[in-house]
């Protein structure tokens, strides 16, 4: 933390956008964590939450008395419109000049945070993506076809469009605000697939890259969203990068 605040010299502010979908079981943990983590660092929170019919948002509500509007940010939209239009949503609301993307179930756990900006500061990176599939990174709890679906989409990804990044579908990312800015107007998936569009398209552009390992812990409450039509989306939206890249 000393080290991080050293670099820091109090210029930097940091939003961390997150997409729920009904996640009222996770979401107090996930802000008491990030809380915990990142204790020297500015930052503010943007939840977009698509109208969970669980509560997700009194959840919220709630956290913002605790912690204050300025650092819990609910910017929610009226129904589930999909993962990659969130973080669109998100970014108009974000008042950092760096970006964090999270989910909120846990998978991403905040005790990586720091060093995601640490290694943005070592290098000067404009964007820092967290990679299970390095040494040091991986995956827990998932069944062996959903490691096989994320291995899949990885491997055909590289194979066809070769970014030079190891975890092309991961979406535990930092972005300097401009670059996201820049990346995600040029994008035109609104589900899953967008992180991999994302990495791809700033690949394209020559934006520095770096990643840091990270473990990948399948949620221990509610259920996961991506369905069979994400992964078709998901070979849609590749095939359109193949031809259009
Ligand atoms: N606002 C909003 N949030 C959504 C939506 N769909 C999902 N979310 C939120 O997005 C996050 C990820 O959703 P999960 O359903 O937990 O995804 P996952 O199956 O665990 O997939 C994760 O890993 C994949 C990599 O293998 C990633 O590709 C994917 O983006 C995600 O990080 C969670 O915080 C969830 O509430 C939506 O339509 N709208
Ligand atoms: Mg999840």
């Amino acid at each position: 933390m000393e080290e991080q605040r050293k670099h820091n010299d109090g210029k930097n502010k940091y939003s961390i956008i997150v997409p729920t979908y009904n996640e009222r079981l996770n979401i107090a943990l996930l802000v008491y964590l990030v809380f915990k983590h990142l204790p020297d660092v500015d930052f503010e929170m943007i939840i977009v939450d698509d109208g969970s019919p669980d509560g997700t948002q009194d959840v919220v509500k709630k956290l913002q008395e605790v912690y204050g509007e300025d650092r819990i940010l609910l910017r929610a939209r009226p129904k589930k419109l999909g993962l990659g239009t969130a973080y669109v949503h998100g970014l108009k609301h974000c008042s950092g000049n760096y970006v964090v993307i999270m989910d909120a179930d846990l998978s991403h756990h905040p005790k990586y945070l720091p060093s995601f900006i640490k290694k943005q500061m070592e290098t000067g990176a404009s964007i820092v993506t967290g990679t299970r599939y390095v040494k040091g990174g991986g995956v827990h709890g998932w069944t062996l076809m959903r490691k096989l679906t994320s291995r899949g989409a990885n491997v055909l990804a590289q194979t066809l469009l070769w970014p030079g990044v190891s975890d092309l579908t991961g979406s535990f990312r930092l972005y300097r605000k401009s670059v996201l800015e820049d990346v995600i107007s040029s994008c035109v998936s609104k589900g899953y697939v967008f992180q991999m569009e994302m990495i791809v398209r700033a690949s394209r552009k020559g934006y520095h890259i770096e990643e840091v390992p990270i473990t990948f812990v399948d949620r221990v409450y509610g259920t996961s969203k991506l369905g069979g039509s994400e992964i078709v989306e998901y070979l849609k939206g590749l095939m359109y990068l193949l031809v259009t890249t």
